[in-house]
């Protein structure tokens, strides 16, 4: 394997000790006797110089002709100089062309079309700011399956061929399952409930697909949902438990990711310093607060993204919001008795909205057949699910943490699209 840029710019090589480098030209600059590239590996950016008489006249051919995005391997030397990004460069002895790459069509600073970068997607996902982001989740994804190990929970792999919503008719999309049809799951959670029963607390890293029919910045139709769930768990233990699962991840990624993060535009110090516990209020508080706002909001109702970026204006931390109305919320969702259910939203501040779902659920079978039903649902479809509630219900909770909407607060982004490489929304489902 080659030398990794970030190890020659970090000093793991003396001035003169020769490396071979393998990556993709950023920008090219000749003067015909020499020949300066900006070269990007995985792990960073650096110069190479290429000069008449250090290299031969064939490879310095080549280095003239390199454009954006020509993919080479430089053998050269390691040598300070502080004009060059990061402080070192390489004074190339040898260089070869691997793969062409002739009128690039993304020019690097230039501003591009959004809709023109989307077709463009398989190669804007090499960007520096799309590689970044991807960095970020990358290290949201093993911090929480680091906590999730740490914290005695299975990984367990719940079907995306599903037979029944678990989050409401509206936004299922239906296959052809052979003779039969079937949908794409919105949710692990049904099937996460039916594993608690042998291995108590599971976990579950999927994609979600939801026919979402509306163009917002925080929807995506297909997302990668974080979900766990817990037997013997009430819905304020299960709080307590999601405050230290969000603080141990934002407090590794801000880490772990600082550079990245600071490079799309986020602040890392936020994320690492992130401690709980967490602002927590009842929906019944939350509708108070946006009336004294001077908001019309009608009490009863689910709160939207203006309610939700409206009330996160009052905390500087991401907000609990306990026990809505149950008619605005799922029928697995356990009744708190006063017309509420005793569930909790986790809204993030500045207005990035919901991040986590999750509720206590509902084992008494006759009340989950009778919400069922009141949904417009069929409790026979469910009735693989209504078998858990009849040999050895135990109390359990579950959640469920948009994996892009955690992203999308970390880095700070205007735009959900930016922290999935191939979003798929209601009007884009290519490349
Ligand atoms: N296991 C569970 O208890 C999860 C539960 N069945 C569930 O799906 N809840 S949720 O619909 O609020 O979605 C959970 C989270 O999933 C994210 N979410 C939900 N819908 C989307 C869309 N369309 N795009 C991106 N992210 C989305 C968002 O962060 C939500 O808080
Ligand atoms: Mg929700």
């Amino acid at each position: 394997m080659y030398a990794r840029i970030k190890d020659v710019l970090s000093g793991r090589f003396a001035d003169g000790e020769e490396v071979e480098v393998g990556g993709w030209v950023v920008k090219n600059r000749s003067s015909g006797k020499i020949v300066f590239t900006l070269i990007r590996d995985a792990t960073g950016e650096m110069q190479v110089t290429a000069r008449k008489g250090n290299v031969c006249d064939e490879a310095l051919k080549v280095a003239d002709a390199l454009s954006l995005e020509c993919s080479i391997i430089v053998k050269g030397k390691v040598r300070s100089d502080p004009r060059a990004p990061g402080g070192k460069e390489l004074s190339a002895t040898d260089l070869k062309l691997i793969g062409a790459s002739r009128d690039y069509p993304i020019f690097g600073e230039e501003e591009h079309n959004p809709e023109v970068l989307l077709d463009l997607r398989h190669l804007d996902v090499r960007s520096k700011q799309l590689v970044a982001i991807m960095k970020v989740k990358d290290s949201v994804l093993s911090a929480a399956r680091e906590w999730f190990r740490n914290h005695e929970f299975f990984e367990v792999t719940p079907p995306i061929i599903i037979s029944s919503a678990c989050e409401g008719g509206s936004t299922l999309f239906e296959l052809k399952y052979f003779e039969d049809k079937a949908y794409l799951s919105q949710s692990a959670q049904l099937y996460l409930e039916s594993l608690i029963f042998g291995l108590e607390k599971v976990y579950s890293i999927t994609p979600s697909f939801r026919a979402e029919k509306s163009r917002t910045t925080r929807h995506l139709a297909e997302y990668w949902h974080i979900e766990g769930e817990m037997a013997w768990m009430g819905l304020y233990e299960m709080i307590d438990m999601l405050e230290q699962l969000v603080c141990y991840v934002c407090n590794r990624v801000g880490e772990e990711r600082a550079e990245e993060i600071r490079l799309v535009g986020g602040d890392p110090e936020y994320f690492k310093g992130l401690k709980a516990p967490f602002p927590r209020i009842t929906y019944d508080e939350a509708v108070k607060v946006l009336q004294a706002d001077g908001f019309e909001f009608k009490p009863g109702e689910d709160f939207g993204t203006h309610e939700e970026r409206q009330l996160s204006t009052h905390y500087d931390k991401p907000l609990f919001i306990t026990e809505y109305p149950a008619e605005v919320k799922a029928f697995y969702m356990k009744d708190a008795g006063n017309g509420k259910v005793l569930n909790v939203d986790m809204i993030a501040p500045k207005g990035f909205g919901e991040i986590i779902g999750a509720s206590e659920r509902e084992t008494d079978l006759a009340i989950l057949e009778e919400r069922i039903r009141k949904q417009g649902e069929d409790p026979a479809k469910y009735a693989w699910y209504l078998d858990l509630r009849r040999y050895g219900s135990v109390p359990h909770s579950g959640f469920g943490m948009g994996t892009e909407r955690l992203v999308r607060w970390i880095c700070g982004l205007e735009h959900i699209r930016d922290t999935i490489p191939y979003p798929r929304t209601i009007s884009r489902s290519y490349p």
